[in-house]
């Protein structure tokens, strides 16, 4: 099948690469020249695992093209999927006018029968506005008569593993317009889909609205899931349990499942925070609004300064003269992306209070490196303070803390003997809850982790005593 894919980011690029590598006949199209000559040239412009492969794979069996031009997109489709970013605005609602200039285009340069599918995440009601604006310009143009069907297709890969979750989804969920073209679009995804529904039927179908719907719901709830277990890690650390014996204990039942329980920094990421905005900003819209979600993000928004306050608890609110060395930096593993990453939450407030931050992360160093120095513009004197270390070793030398923001495997068991000499203070703030308490405590080794039960002991040790009191309090008990 001919297909064309508007939009080489994330979503775009991987369903582009994926369906060249079920063997259709794919242009990937993207406005952005740059990111365009960079992918012919054989580079991929995101980190993503076992995408370069695909992407070079694919473009040297003739599978995979890349270009700026949407005529030729348009004109080579069958099947044009529309995978551009929808930002989010000021007030919280999705910016759709990408979107919208794609389907312009489509209208403008359609000359036969097309489907159209959104692979955008957009709010209810978007592929009614992308059909009546292809619908009028066809109509401008005297072209009515071309069948051109909008359907919704939403997205539900993760960055760090777009490819494995793309290849073999646990579904596939497909808004139809009513009437005949839907009717059409259906058959030929059907078949676009065929190779993920051979063992067992995935497509869940159902009609547009309630497709656009199903992804602001996904994300929700599983944002849900992630506030809902930070805040019983509050509760743990108050009440002397440990959440990770919690959410072992609750994932056992098959009702609720082990999967996006982990207490932790907070969540990050282009998806779950603009994702549950947008929803909320829906809601409010249609007069019905979103308590449970609007607790969640205000949740998340706290928890994202839960290690800054650990830190100013056990070494008091200025921080001059402390070094603090962190691990981790883009929003979760396997990628170096860092929008809304809580590293830059944490690293901003800790420059913020004097302390100098020594920071590595193992691919998203040079993307933090951008993004930090947009954030704290207005205050270039902070990032002097900042500095973005080649290893993990390199970042220990002398600190009072070392905070772990990301769970990247390389941090999963470190030399902690090594670390321990390297540090002027062993003390081991973990946002990701990787190491054992007991085992680091049995090495000399105070830490703290999110709702890791010791907490209490030292917050309250540092009420009364200086931070290196409390460390060696800790150590002992
Ligand atoms: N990133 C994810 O993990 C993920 C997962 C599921 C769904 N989504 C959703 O998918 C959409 C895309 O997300 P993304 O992360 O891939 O975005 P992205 O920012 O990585 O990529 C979007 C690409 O679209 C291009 N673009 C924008 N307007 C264009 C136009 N008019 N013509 C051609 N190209 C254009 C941009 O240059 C950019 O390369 C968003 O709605 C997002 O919410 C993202
Ligand atoms: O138990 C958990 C699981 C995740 N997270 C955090 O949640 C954020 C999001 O993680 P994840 O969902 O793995 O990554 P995304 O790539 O943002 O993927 C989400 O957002 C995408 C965009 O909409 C959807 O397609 C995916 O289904 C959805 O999982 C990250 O900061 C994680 O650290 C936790 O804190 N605890």
């Amino acid at each position: 099948m001919n297909v064309t894919v508007v939009g080489a980011g994330y979503v775009g690029l991987v369903t582009a690469a994926c369906l060249a590598e079920l063997g259709q006949r794919v242009v990937c199209v993207d406005h952005d020249q740059a990111r365009v000559v960079l992918l012919q040239a054989g580079g991929v412009p995101i980190y993503e695992p076992g995408l370069d492969e695909l992407v070079q794979r694919n473009q040297q069996a003739g599978r995979l093209r890349f270009t700026t031009s949407m005529a030729l997109g348009v004109e080579h489709a069958e099947v044009l999927f529309i995978a551009v970013g929808t930002p989010p605005q000021e007030d919280g609602s999705a910016d759709l006018q990408h979107v919208l200039a794609v389907a312009r285009q489509v209208g403008r340069l359609l000359t036969h029968d097309l489907v159209v599918v959104n692979k955008s995440t957009v709010p209810v009601g978007t592929g009614e506005a992308v059909q009546r604006v292809i619908d009028e310009a066809l109509r401008v143009r005297g072209c009515q008569g071309l069948a051109c069907a909008v359907v919704s297709n939403p997205e539900f890969l993760k960055e760090g593993a777009a490819i494995e979750d793309f290849m073999r989804p646990d579904r596939i969920v497909i808004g139809v317009p009513p009437g005949p073209a839907g009717a059409r679009a259906r058959e030929c995804l059907s078949q676009l889909y065929a190779p993920f529904n051979r063992h067992h039927e995935r497509t869940v179908w159902m009609d547009v609205p309630s497709a656009e719907l199903t992804k602001y719901a996904a994300n929700a709830m599983l944002a849900t899931r992630i506030s809902f277990m930070n805040e019983m890690a509050l509760l743990a650390d108050r009440v002397g349990a440990d959440i990770d014996a919690v959410r072992r204990g609750i994932g056992a039942d098959q009702r609720i499942g082990h999967s996006f329980l982990y207490a932790g920094t907070g969540y990050g990421g282009s998806c779950f925070p603009k994702d549950t905005r947008a929803l909320m900003h829906t809601a409010a819209a249609h007069g019905s609004p979103m308590r449970v979600v609007s607790a969640v993000e205000a949740v998340n928004r706290m928890q994202k300064r839960h290690l800054v306050g650990m830190v100013t608890q056990l070494m008091g609110e200025d921080l001059s003269g402390r070094r603090l060395a962190v691990w981790g930096l883009s929003f979760k593993p396997n990628t170096n992306d860092m929008r809304e990453a809580p590293s830059r939450v944490v690293i901003q407030a800790l420059l913020a209070r004097g302390a100098t931050v020594l920071a590595h992360d193992p691919v998203a160093g040079s993307e933090a490196r951008r993004v930090l120095t947009e954030d704290m513009a207005a205050q270039p004197g902070l990032l002097q303070r900042l500095h973005l270390e080649e290893s993990p070793e390199a970042v220990l030398l002398d600190a009072d803390a070392l905070l772990v923001l990301t769970e990247w495997k390389c941090f999963h068991s470190p030399d902690f003997a090594r670390l321990r000499d390297l540090m002027r203070e062993p003390l081991i703030l973990d946002g990701r809850n990787l190491y054992d308490p007991a085992l680091l405590q049995a090495l000399g080794i105070a830490y703290l982790g999110i709702g890791r039960r010791n907490a209490l002991g030292v917050a309250r040790l540092a009420l009364t005593a200086p931070m290196q009191a409390a460390a060696k309090a800790l150590r002992a008990a």
